[in-house]
């Protein structure tokens, strides 16, 4: 047998950290999951049992804490980079570090039509996330949006697709549309660290065209299927994000299906009397695409 491929390190590191301004006591908190997986010099280790090239896994979790306390944990793509980029710089024998990390959202409260000082709310279990793969030859990094989850009680459609000995489904003008969002954006190779920190406000403001593109396309667009409307989200975010070379949507089409009910004197509950749907939780349709700027 021959080791076709190695990868190793620590998934599923929760880390909180803690923004205070001294000057007006606002407080601002980052909640982040972090694995990191190494590549390299380590084939001995699987086919050896040689564990002198072993950066333990503790110690990637322990370095995940460090770097957290001693650099910026926002925007998340930084301290992505700076993490990888440790393990290159301190262990030759280290050549791949792949970092992905899942910010939370505690967005800060308005009480008494005020911004909270120190209190949050997880206004949804959408997350932020960020997939960077540090090399010795540069950084490359994917940004995107999961667990966005979406609907619209109307705006959609799906007619004029294959009729044939196999179809049951029936042509619609006006349907329900739900989906749990899954984006991403691939950014051109940044030639390393320095280069991500030149310019380390795109991250930010890539993060915002993306999500607002997203809900405005959904909410905005007459849909013809899934598959049209996100193609129209991928062009936007490319506009939008010049320095992107990809985006890419993955959505789950989350069926509420009419309930028939005029076996009940009659009630009348399907086509345009229809109010009263049944969420389905599978089977789901799964639309997927990339599109490339060019
Ligand atoms: O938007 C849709 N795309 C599809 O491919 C599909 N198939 N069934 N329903 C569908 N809705």
């Amino acid at each position: 047998p021959r080791l076709a491929s190695a990868r190793y390190g620590k998934d599923n590191v929760r880390v909180y950290k803690v923004h205070r301004d001294e000057k007006t006591g606002v407080q601002s908190v980052t909640e982040m999951t972090v694995c990191c997986l190494l590549e390299g010099a380590i084939d001995t280790s699987y086919t050896q049992a040689d564990n002198s090239v072993v950066v333990a896994t503790d110690s990637i979790k322990n370095t995940i804490y460090i770097k957290a306390k001693e650099h910026p944990v926002n925007p998340p793509e930084l301290y992505a980079g700076i993490l990888g980029q440790h393990f290159l710089d301190t262990y030759p024998h280290i050549s791949v570090a792949n970092v992905k990390v899942v910010v939370h959202r505690w967005t800060r409260m308005t009480i008494d039509g005020k911004p909270h000082p120190h209190s949050f709310y997880r206004d949804g279990e959408e997350t932020r996330t960020v997939e960077a793969v540090i090399r010795r030859d540069g950084i490359t990094i994917k940004s995107g949006i999961v667990g966005l989850t979406v609907l619209k009680s109307t705006g959609s459609a799906f007619h004029g697709f294959v009729r044939d000995e196999y179809t049951t489904l029936k042509e619609t003008w006006d349907r329900i549309l739900s989906t749990d969002v899954d984006c991403g954006w691939t950014w051109k190779k940044f030639d390393g660290l320095a280069a991500v920190q030149d310019g380390v406000e795109r991250f930010d403001k890539a993060w915002e065209a993306a999500r607002n593109i997203t809900m405005k396309t959904f909410a905005e667009d007459e849909s013809a299927s899934v598959q049209a409307t996100m193609y129209k989200m991928c062009g936007q975010i490319l506009d939008a994000v010049p320095e992107a070379d990809l985006a890419n949507y993955s959505l789950p089409n989350k069926h509420y299906f009419e309930i028939d009910l005029s076996w009940h004197k009659g009630l009348k509950n399907t086509g345009e009397d229809a109010e009263v749907y049944a969420p389905q939780s599978g089977p789901n349709g799964l639309i997927k695409c990339e599109v490339a700027r060019s």
